[in-house]
């Protein structure tokens, strides 16, 4: 029997969870329902992937977005067609820095709105966690959030106040019973404030006096703090974007007594060091500052040794001119959604050999897993056909042109990467292909199977 599939892609390698198989993998209605050898039958379109490795694309566990209300800064058309054109096919976008920040059910939707009609790809929503929203928890996660995201410091958003102790342990109660996960930003509150300010009283405001107004303590200090409060209630903590070894000993610790906790890292943290912010200047500023080699050497260690659930790209640009200025006054924040599989092929897989399905599972399988996103994460029969394909051995040096921000700034334009993405698919329909969007916005929204 000649069978009639939507799309087949043909001759690729494609990266499964056990590894990495050349087959043929065949999409209906949007969902993958063969993976064969060789697939027989015809299909509406055929994709030829020789010589091309076929990822699950990229779900981004943290952006910021910043629409609607900071569409200077990025939109959800800019952002999520960066991420298409980095091999991603769904992310999470963070509850600020757009506005009004989404804290209730009222503005949740009011993003929603504007997703529904600009995303490229498929999206979740964080709900804030704040000590002014504490009684809105419940309708957020009617809304359908993938989890809360709290600050421990000065979150940067006046609106978007940082939780306190009590917030934190009250909160955390609450999303237990409701059973969300909660991110947390962790750095010290107090020791980050009265360093900067000190620092400030001295004229003291260059990258190197930024990195000493936040040093490891504060991060290492405030992750031990939440996971005492995650253990004591029951809440799933997830830390963000992780910044130090010791940090990451600690949640390794936590779990095996087990608490509930993971962590996030940024690609950021693998690739730069402290000396490359310096040479960069501030489109490389951001908090947790970027640490020294040393450092970069154990949280490698860390990934390999499978210490790191995911890995996102705390994607949070803003108008430039905010970043025009004194080092340890200017926004923090770095642009990078677009290049985080490139750069793990490059960094992770071409220098370091981790393995390719290592790498779908930081990039894709893991987050969809942790936030209970059905039907998405790997390739496998029954999910949806979400598909990066990759050249692996195709090096190109990254352009501020090609990048699809709303703002062409990027700490690695210039750089070298070897891991090209030629083509992205979101439930069977192409959406970027050899540098271009070629899809009208399809994304739809992902909630969490509770
Ligand atoms: N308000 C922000 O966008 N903050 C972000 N900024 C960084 N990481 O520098 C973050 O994730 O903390
Ligand atoms: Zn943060
Ligand atoms: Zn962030």
């Amino acid at each position: 029997m000649n069978k009639r599939y939507d799309v087949i892609i043909r001759n690729g390698f494609l990266v499964c969870p056990d590894g990495v198989k050349k087959a043929d993998v065949a999409v209906c209605d949007e969902k993958i329902v063969e993976i064969a050898t060789e697939i027989s039958g015809s299909a509406k379109t055929i994709i030829d992937a020789a010589g091309k490795h076929v990822f699950s694309g990229v779900t981004d566990g943290h952006v910021h977005f910043n629409d609607p209300g900071r569409t200077e800064w990025e939109t959800i058309t800019t952002g999520s067609s960066a991420l298409a054109a980095g091999g991603g096919i769904a992310y999470f976008d963070m509850p600020l820095n757009c506005s009004p920040c989404t804290l209730d059910a009222k503005n949740f939707k009011a993003k929603l709105a504007v997703a529904q009609k600009d995303s490229l790809i498929d999206y979740g929503f964080w709900g804030g966690f704040t000590p002014k929203n504490l009684e809105n928890f419940e309708e957020l996660a009617e809304c359908g959030v993938i989890g809360f995201k709290a600050f421990s410091c000065f979150s940067g958003i006046d609106e978007f106040e940082r939780a306190d102790d009590y917030t934190a342990l009250v909160g955390m109660e609450k999303l237990a019973k409701l059973g969300l996960p909660l991110m947390v930003h962790c750095e010290n509150a107090e020791m980050t404030r009265d360093l900067t300010s000190l620092a400030l009283a001295n004229n003291k405001t260059t990258v190197r006096d930024y990195f000493a107004a936040r040093p490891p303590i504060t991060e290492i200090e405030n992750v031990s703090r939440m996971i005492s409060f995650a253990e004591e209630t029951g809440c799933k903590l997830i830390i963000a974007h992780i910044s130090t070894a010791k940090a990451v000993e600690l949640v390794t610790q936590a779990r095996s007594r087990g608490v509930d906790v993971c962590c996030e890292t940024i690609g950021h943290y693998l690739i730069l060091t402290d000396d490359d912010v310096e040479r960069l200047g501030t489109v490389a500023k951001c908090s947790p500052p970027i640490r020294d080699t040393q450092n970069q050497v154990k949280m490698w260690a860390k990934l390999l040794n499978d210490e790191i659930a995911f890995i996102s790209s705390d994607h949070s640009p803003c108008d430039p001119k905010l970043k025009d200025g004194e080092f340890l006054k200017v926004w923090g924040g770095i642009s990078a959604c677009q290049t985080t599989l490139p750069a793990m092929l490059t960094h992770a897989y071409h220098a370091r050999k981790v393995s390719l399905e290592g790498i779908a599972r930081l990039t894709s399988q893991n987050v969809n897993e942790i936030f209970r996103i059905q039907g998405k994460g790997k390739i496998a029969v029954g999910y949806d056909g979400d598909f990066a394909l990759v050249d692996l051995d195709k090096k190109f040096t990254l352009q501020a042109e090609d990048l699809f921000y709303k703002h062409k700034v990027s700490p690695y334009v210039g750089d070298s990467f070897c891991g090209t993405v030629t083509q992205t698919i979101l439930r069977g329909t192409t959406v970027f292909k050899d540098g271009k969007i070629v899809s009208k916005p399809i994304g739809k929204h992902l909630r969490p199977n509770l």
